[in-house]
């Protein structure tokens, strides 16, 4: 038995700070934050000759044990079949792409199993017992997967993108894939944002995955078209999906933008739950009925969104820029911050054009119906604004009643400067903070062994 040595990936959550619903036409820039919390995946596959075909077991133990175990043909499509009928869509889906992308005649490693991981903040930790090791902390919960509430900061994408990664590692029979290498990085992102529509079941912006691929971003989506025109796959010919498909992820120009970005030195987002959540397909076909239905004026309104989006993601970047040119006039401004000294002409002009995005979302919610930014909501971000060291609020993405985003100074402490007030009894501070940095090489040794936070 030849196995493959085992390699282990991860991906970030996402929070869209600015470019909600205008994402979603490609002419709009997006400014989308990649988070902390990351969705993790340990693979490793071996050469069987006990079994026909290629068999793949996807395990995520921190619920309930689930765990899905496919066999896969070059015969069926490459479709994956479950043994005991269970359904999980992404899996599904990143395994059918990945098969028939590879196209596999004889598969070398054709035992394949797959750990996945979630890092605790894409949860809530209802109910969870913590495991951990030297390296690694998660939750394990007594429930399935669809049973345990989440937080929004986008688990199938980054589930998406690790296991296209780790499928991509024994599809190309071992050591080649390097995820530093851009067309690598190309062909798991361009995979990942097909299997991910088709699980969805709807071709949304995509920012998800390509925040989870390349990390905090300015973002330009597809031409939906590119996703919606592949062939559905034809058992009789499985050939003519496999050759759209490879057209689609190796030649076709996707004409996205994904620019990496960074928040300027000393500021962070902080994320705050408020235990609810938002149907964010319901929030989107709402507003583009809305949209439809309001024209010229609600054209109108999506450019002066995107004005002030564009202003803000501009003065972003030009802070970040002040503080490489003239570092001590940078670090004195954020100390004004720190001591309430809001005076600064570009933290002015952010706080105003991130104010301005919200105030022409909440019109947009009083005409549509849709509650991008509703009442609770505004009261909570604006007793926000009121806080030392917060710069701007909003609920990112498609808004609702999803975790809100603030931006602050590093030195701010949300969690101690909010305890004890009312006006923030119901929103739980998140452990999670922006990064840089998307799909990344993890160790595989450090899943390893993990116990329970008492047993240590
Ligand atoms: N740890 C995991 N193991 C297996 N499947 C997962 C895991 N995390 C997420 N998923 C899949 O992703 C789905 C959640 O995706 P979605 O509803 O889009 O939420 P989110 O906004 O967090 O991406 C789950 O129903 C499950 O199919
Ligand atoms: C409205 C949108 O522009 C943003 C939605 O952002 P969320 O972060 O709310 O997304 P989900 O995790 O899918 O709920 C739609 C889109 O870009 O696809």
């Amino acid at each position: 038995m030849v196995e493959l040595e085992p390699r282990a990936f991860s991906a970030p959550g996402k929070a869209l700070l600015i470019g909600g619903y205008l994402v979603l036409n490609p002419q709009y820039k997006a400014f989308v934050l990649a988070l902390s919390a990351r969705m993790h995946a340990v693979v490793k596959a071996s050469s069987r000759s006990d079994i026909s075909g290629v068999y793949l077991n996807v395990k995520s133990s921190q619920f309930n044990n689930n765990q899905w175990n496919y066999k896969v043909s070059r015969d069926n499509g490459y479709v994956p079949l479950e043994i005991n009928d269970l359904t999980n869509p992404f899996v599904e889906q990143v395994v059918f792409n990945a098969f028939n992308y590879f196209a596999p005649e004889n598969l070398k490693f054709n035992y394949i199993e797959i750990e996945i991981f979630s890092d605790p903040a894409y949860h809530s930790s209802e109910g969870s017992k913590r495991k951990v090791n030297q390296f690694k902390s998660f939750n394990f919960h007594e429930k399935d997967i669809d049973e345990v509430n989440k937080t929004g900061l986008g688990s199938s994408a980054g589930l998406v993108t690790v296991l296209t990664t780790a499928l991509c590692y024994v599809l190309m029979n071992g050591n080649s894939l390097d995820i530093s290498n851009p067309n690598h990085l190309k062909m798991i992102h361009n995979l990942a944002q097909v299997a991910h529509c088709q699980a969805q079941g709807k071709i949304g912006s995509g920012f998800d995955v390509a925040a989870a691929t390349y990390g905090s971003i300015i973002y330009q989506r597809f031409e939906p078209a590119i996703i919606a025109d592949l062939p559905v796959m034809d058992i009789k010919d499985i050939n003519k999906y496999h050759v759209a498909l490879k057209t689609l992820i190796d030649n076709l120009d996707w004409n996205i933008t994904c620019e990496p970005v960074k928040l300027p030195p000393r500021l962070k987002v902080i994320m705050g739950d408020v235990h609810s959540g938002s149907k964010t397909v319901k929030l989107v076909s709402t507003v583009q009925k809305w949209y439809a239905e309001n024209l010229p004026r609600s054209h109108e309104i999506y450019e002066e969104i995107n004005f002030n989006n564009t202003v803000a993601v501009n003065t972003l970047i030009k802070l970040y820029h002040i503080s490489e040119e003239r570092p001590d006039y940078y670090n004195k401004m954020i100390d004004g911050l720190n001591n309430d000294k809001n005076d600064d002409p570009d933290i002015k002009v952010l706080a105003e054009s991130i104010e301005m995005i919200r105030e022409l979302f909440r019109t947009i919610t009083q005409e549509s119906g849709a509650a991008i930014e509703p009442l609770e909501q505004t009261e909570l971000l604006n007793a926000c604004l009121g806080l030392r060291g917060v710069i701007g609020g909003v609920v990112p993405g498609a808004g609702g009643h999803d975790a809100i985003s603030l931006v602050m100074t590093e030195e701010t402490n949300i969690k101690k400067i909010t305890a004890g007030n009312p006006s923030f009894k119901n929103v739980t501070w998140m452990d999670v903070t922006q990064e840089q940095v998307g799909l990344k090489e993890e160790n595989a040794e450090y899943y390893k062994d993990l116990e329970s936070d008492e047993d240590r």
